[in-house]
């Protein structure tokens, strides 16, 4: 089967190179000229994980091609998938521009029977705009011709992207056709096969699935900061109270995790999103105000008990930020919390040191040179009063505590990812802050 694809992103690149990897012939298609270019040569736009190897594979295989040209690519092709952004507009709703624009382009140029599926993150109803779309463009050309509107939402993590989309645990599709059920049930055949489900459904149900998901999975994180910051208070520990909830099955223990706020391209804008489709319909989903809320104070947390340690002074004193992508794995820089951290940092007339081992490219795009670059994570704590961690990448697990200790002006230590032991960091000296950890309550009465 010939697929072409729409937007050579995260999701696009991704869905592409492992739809080929499995034996698809995929075209992707994108409008930055640059990016094709790369992609042409082997170089990906983006940080992830084992794509890169996939993408080179399925080329030299010819399975897998990159291209401006979205005319040349639609002959032959069974389903075209639509992979592009879908930011968030003013009031918060999903901008559906691009994905129009790419319905109202596959109607001028389509010459045969097409599936055409969305799978960037759309609120219930664009299904029936892209059908919209598509059909003016074939009645400005007078061609009557047949095709299939389908939803497809995406259910892959940035730094894990690769390995989500092979092995999914379930994978939705929206039809409202036998025909088109058909075609992408032949599509993901080979994930079938691996016994991976596919859950057929109406295409509202299933764009709405996307939503409800990615909601849940930020409501969850809320409730674990909210938590913490209780814990933190009281005296306990939320790592111990986290694994007492998770082994419950009922509760499960992924995405429990508490830290400085959840970030990245999807969170944050789906969860506006579902708000903005509640309020278009009259209904206000008040638990999703709470997420929001939450998420917003947890990202300023950190910088609260830097300020309450120096007494509201942190001015010429030099921080380290450790991680600065929105979580480990990827450079995606898209709302990530270390950005707020080191705005309040800067605001407050503090040195900022930074060091990410992928994202220092991308961070610079934001950043520019209001911080210094550090080669590594030693660097970046030269002479710092405290280092701050933000993402939890591997590399920042288990640092030489000794050496650590000999750069720095202080041994002090703000873990905004709860991967250090704060038992064994006091025994080395070190001032330590977690979140929602018993230190926290110790420092807090002892400063
Ligand atoms: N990033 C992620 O992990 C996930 C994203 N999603 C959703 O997938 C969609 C895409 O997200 P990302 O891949 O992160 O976006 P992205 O910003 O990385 O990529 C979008 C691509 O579309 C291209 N594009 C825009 N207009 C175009 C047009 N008219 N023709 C051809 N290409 C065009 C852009 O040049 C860009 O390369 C969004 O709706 C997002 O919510 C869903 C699941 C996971
Ligand atoms: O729609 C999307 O784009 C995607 O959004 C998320 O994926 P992603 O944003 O790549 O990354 P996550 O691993 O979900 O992390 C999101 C944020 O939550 C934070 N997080 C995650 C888990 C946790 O326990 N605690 C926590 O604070 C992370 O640090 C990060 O800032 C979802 O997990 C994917 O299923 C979805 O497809």
């Amino acid at each position: 089967m010939k697929i072409v694809i729409v937007g050579t992103g995260y999701v696009g690149l991704v869905t592409g190179a492992c739809l080929a990897e499995v034996g698809t012939e995929v075209v992707c298609v994108d409008v930055n000229t640059a990016k094709i270019e790369r992609l042409q040569n082997d170089v990906l736009p983006i940080y992830e994980p084992g794509l890169l190897e996939i993408v080179k594979r399925n080329r030299q295989d010819g399975r897998l091609f990159f291209t401006t040209d979205l005319a040349s690519a639609l002959p032959g092709a069974e389903v075209v998938f639509i992979a592009v952004g879908t930011p968030p507009g003013e009031d918060g709703s999903a901008d559906l521009q691009y994905v129009l624009q790419v319905a109202s382009q596959i109607g001028q140029l389509m010459e045969h029977y097409l599936v055409i599926v969305t799978k960037s993150t759309v609120p219930v109803g664009t299904a029936a705009q892209v059908n919209r779309a598509v059909k003016n463009s074939l009645d400005a050309r007078q061609r009557i011709l047949d095709y299939d509107v389908a939803s497809n939402p995406e259910f892959l993590k940035e730094g894990a992207a690769v390995n989500d989309f092979m092995k999914p645990d379930r994978i939705v599709v929206g039809v409202n056709t036998a025909k088109a059920r058909q075609t992408l049930e032949q599509l993901y055949h080979p994930f079938l096969l691996n016994g991976h489900p596919i859950l057929f459904m109406d295409i509202a149900s299933a764009e709405m699935t996307k939503y409800a998901a990615n909601a849940m999975l930020a409501t969850r994180i809320s409730y674990m900061n909210d938590i913490a910051n209780l814990c933190g208070l009281v005296g306990a520990d939320i790592n111990q109270v986290r694994k007492g909830i998770g082994s419950d099955p009922r509760i499960g223990k992924h995405f429990l995790y508490p830290g400085i706020g959840y970030g990245g391209s999807c969170f944050p804008k789906d969860v506006k999103a579902l708000m903005q489709t509640g309020r278009e319909y009259g209904y206000q989903l008040r638990i999703l105000d709470a997420v929001e809320a939450v998420n917003e104070d947890q990202k300023k947390l950190l910088f609260g008990k830097v300020l309450r340690h120096f007494d509201g002074d942190i001015r010429n004193k030099k921080f380290a930020v450790w991680g600065l992508s929105f979580k480990p794995n990827t450079d995606d820089m898209r709302e990530a919390p270390s950005l707020v951290l080191i705005d309040s940092l800067l605001e407050a007339g503090a040195i900022v040191s930074v060091y990410d081992p992928v994202a220092m490219e991308e961070a610079h795009g934001y950043l520019g040179n209001s911080v210094t670059y550090a080669e590594d994570m030693y660097n970046a704590a030269e002479n710092a009063v405290a280092v701050l961690l933000a993402t939890e990448w591997n590399t920042f697990r288990m640092p030489d505590w000794q050496r650590l200790r000999s750069l720095m002006q202080s041994p002090l230590l703000f873990d905004g990812r709860n991967i250090y032991d704060n038992v064994q960091l006091t025994q080395l000296g070190f001032t330590y802050y977690g979140i929602g950890k018993t230190t926290d309550t110790v420092n807090a009465l002892i400063q």
